[in-house]
């Protein structure tokens, strides 16, 4: 596993604390409608293609905001931590990954220059840029980006276990955030907020009472996390009336 947990002993980091606590909206967002449709083999692949090209959208975004998730952790020089190599190996990734939807979306014959966001995409992607802000306290930032890789993680690990039926033309996109590297580097990541979450709860932070708020946040920001990935794959479905009449 991370060194961390024992087999057979619960972990126990707040981020495990949260994900039990919420437990409806965690498997609202890890076991969502549209991530069983593709492990039953029921999957509509005009959802699949949308999901791909807004999916595409938000990885861009992405970028950014783990960019200042690595500029935050070279700015608390803790070299010892190790927390800039596993950012850094996440960017990483992203590169691969930004690749990897070009070439999936001709495979698909999605033109990624045609597609506009969505609202859920917008909004998801305003999130971000709101998480960058300076005044946004690094515990709270690897909170949402641990949240962030683990809930898909979790969903396309799912569609890869023994006894799904994932059309082969989407496993490699299962592969891509199902895969354990990926899962290895979500521990790692987990690691990384529960570190600086267990600091802010024990008060060893100069200022208790700043640090219990960084908590709060950190835990609210986590629940956003959890509603956006919602409403993305209510999107993907086309549950969300996207492009669809306005609301009476
Ligand atoms: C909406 C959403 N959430 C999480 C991820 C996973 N992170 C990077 O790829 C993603 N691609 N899209």
């Amino acid at each position: 596993m991370d060194g961390k947990s024992k087999p057979g002993v619960p972990y126990g980091g707040m981020t495990d604390t949260w994900a039990k606590k919420h437990r409806l909206i965690y498997i609202g967002a890890t076991r969502h409608p549209f991530i069983l449709s593709i492990r039953d083999g029921t999957v509509d692949l005009s959802a699949f293609k949308r999901w791909l090209g807004q999916d595409y959208i938000f990885v861009r975004a992405f970028v950014p905001f783990v960019a200042s998730v690595l500029i935050r952790a070279y700015k608390k020089g803790d070299e010892s931590s190790g927390d800039m190599e596993v950012i850094l190996s996440g960017l990483g990734s992203l590169n691969d990954e930004i690749a990897w939807f070009k070439q999936e979306a001709s495979k698909w014959g999605v033109d990624l220059s045609q597609v506009a966001p969505e609202k859920p995409t917008q909004h998801y992607c305003r999130f971000l840029e709101e998480l960058m802000r300076p005044e946004v306290d690094y515990t709270v930032a690897t909170a949402a980006f641990w949240a962030i890789e683990t809930v898909y993680q979790e969903s396309f690990a799912h569609c890869l276990e023994e006894g799904s039926k994932t059309p082969p033309e989407l496993q490699e996109a299962c592969q891509r955030w199902g895969n354990d590297g990926f899962g290895h580097y979500c521990s790692s990541l987990r690691n990384i907020a529960d570190r600086q979450l267990e600091k802010a709860a024990s008060g060893s932070e100069p200022l208790v009472k700043v640090s219990e708020d960084v908590v709060s946040k950190a835990e609210v920001t986590f629940l956003r996390v959890l509603e956006y990935e919602v409403d993305f794959w209510n999107m993907s479905c086309g549950t969300a009336g996207h492009s669809a009449a306005p609301k009476p």
